[in-house]
């Protein structure tokens, strides 16, 4: 086949549009090279009909293979926040004493969201402006969603949103009590004070949450004696980063990949207090695929194997025939049903179900019924049938294979849920101006209806 046929052949089956020519992707790509990005030369940004923004392979990339490189003071880590001191300035010159005041009081994410912050009111005088460009100026997870729309939204997507928006509040509220009580006299940090509004802490959040990646630092720096450093304000670990370009990198749960930290022997379990740039000029992140992709395809990584009510709450995205689905029933709902159906569980009964955690993890995916959801059943069914013994059939094989008899008592309740399901996705496919994220959530509501029907089914 000669060159002119292949290009045709390529173009007709094209499903995405290069961005070479897009200027903001220009200036981000040079400031990549001059920051020493070492990214393998197949790889360019694309916009894809399916996935949006993501990386192309224009040849064949096979296992082994390394995506990118990049030198560790070109990501945003633990490290980069500590050696800002001007923004540690702003805990610790502070007519409060915020190490203690605040001590394991906001997740290191919620730190994360303050600093890209703190960035972006520098404008184009950050090292990172370029970067904090070409990130994303919104995101489609549902906490974005109107509060009207929210009524008919799911109540597991519900819960996720509350302890998302739990979790922003508070840290918020702190942020902005420390920042008035700053006595930092930065231009920055007072630009700061005004530019600290709920919107842009949002969409700090949500590019943290949709774009780190896991990085493990805690062999070379020593994360241990943090309590004179403004780390003992967090209440978690400190593993996660922001990497350019490898943060365009869309997520297939088929991908297979592993990341790397190369660091030269010398550098290990260095002290906060010590830790300076020049150090890390020479720790690399890199990673690589284990997958093979054509030319012309997107390149994926695997972000965790992930169900669908985590894409899209977490990520802002939906996944088709999700295999990882599931529809769960908390304990106090499924109480609630049997004693609508004259079923009391008795004191020895409950205290069987909460001794062997069967009033956890109850669930119904394309499988059936999850594993603590059949032995709750059999506790109700046969806990008081003297020839059974619950205890050794939650042991035994005999808990996984499928049991009508079981099924059939929580039948009405699994009817009543796909009523109030497909009621809902009717209010919510009525709604004008269909957006992303509405979208993803009828598409995963639909997924728990036809979870639901397979199980009434079988
Ligand atoms: C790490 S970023 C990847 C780059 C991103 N697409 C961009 O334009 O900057 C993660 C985000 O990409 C999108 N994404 C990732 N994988 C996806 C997929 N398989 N389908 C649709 N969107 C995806 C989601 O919006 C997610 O929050």
């Amino acid at each position: 086949m000669g060159r002119t046929q292949r290009k045709r052949n390529r173009n007709k089956v094209r499903n995405f549009r290069t961005c070479e020519e897009c200027k903001e992707i220009v200036f981000f790509n040079s400031w990549l090279s001059k920051q020493g990005i070492r990214r393998n030369n197949k790889l360019v940004l694309a916009v894809f009909n399916e996935t949006g923004r993501g990386v192309l392979t224009k040849k064949k990339i096979r296992p082994g293979e390394e995506l990118m490189n990049l030198p560790l003071n070109l990501t945003i880590n633990v490290t980069t926040i500590l050696m800002d001191l001007q923004f540690c300035n702003i805990f610790l010159e502070n007519t409060k004493l915020c190490l203690q005041h605040y001590k394991h009081s906001v997740t290191f994410q919620s730190l994360m969201a303050l600093y890209l912050t703190y960035l972006k009111v520098q404008g184009s005088n950050s090292k990172w402006f370029l970067y904090l460009e070409s990130l994303p100026k919104e995101y489609t997870t549902p906490y974005f969603l109107r509060g009207d729309i929210l009524n008919y939204v799911d109540t597991d997507i519900l819960a996720v949103i509350s302890k998302q928006k739990d979790i922003i509040n508070t840290s918020y509220c702190i942020f902005e009590e420390i920042l008035s009580s700053t006595t930092s006299n930065d231009v920055t940090v007072k630009k700061l004070k005004d530019y600290f509004k709920m919107p842009i802490y949002e969409w700090a959040y949500f590019t943290v949450n949709t774009r780190c990646v896991f990085m493990d630092l805690t062999k070379v720096i020593d994360l241990i004696n943090i309590q004179k450093s403004i780390l003992n304000i967090i209440c978690d670990n400190t593993k996660i980063s922001l990497c350019p370009y490898l943060d365009m990198i869309n997520h297939s749960p088929n991908a297979r990949n592993e990341t790397k930290l190369i660091v030269s022997s010398n550098i290990e379990n260095i002290r906060i207090a010590n830790l300076n740039n020049v150090l890390f000029t020479d720790v690399w992140f890199s990673i690589f695929t284990k997958n093979i992709f054509q030319p012309y395809s997107q390149v994926f990584i695997c972000y965790g194997d992930s169900h669908n009510l985590k894409l899209i709450t977490e990520y802002g995205f939906f996944l088709p025939n999700n295999e990882l689905d599931f529809v769960s029933f908390s304990f106090e709902s499924v109480d609630i049903f049997f004693r609508s159906q004259g079923i009391r569980l008795s004191q020895d009964q409950n205290l069987f179900i909460s001794n062997h955690g069967l009033n956890k993890n109850l669930y119904i995916d394309l499988k059936g019924l999850s594993y603590n959801f059949y032995g709750l059943l059999m506790v109700v069914k046969y806990y008081y049938n003297r020839t059974m013994d619950v205890s050794r059939l939650l042991y035994s094989a005999a808990i996984c294979s499928s049991n009508k008899d079981l099924d059939d008592i929580i039948t009405p309740m699994v009817r009543d849920k796909l009523i109030k399901l497909k009621e809902s996705i009717r209010k919510l496919e009525s709604y004008m101006n269909q957006c992303v994220i509405t979208n993803n959530c009828i598409a995963l509501m639909s997924q728990y209806v036809n979870i639901l029907e397979k199980f009434i089914k079988c």
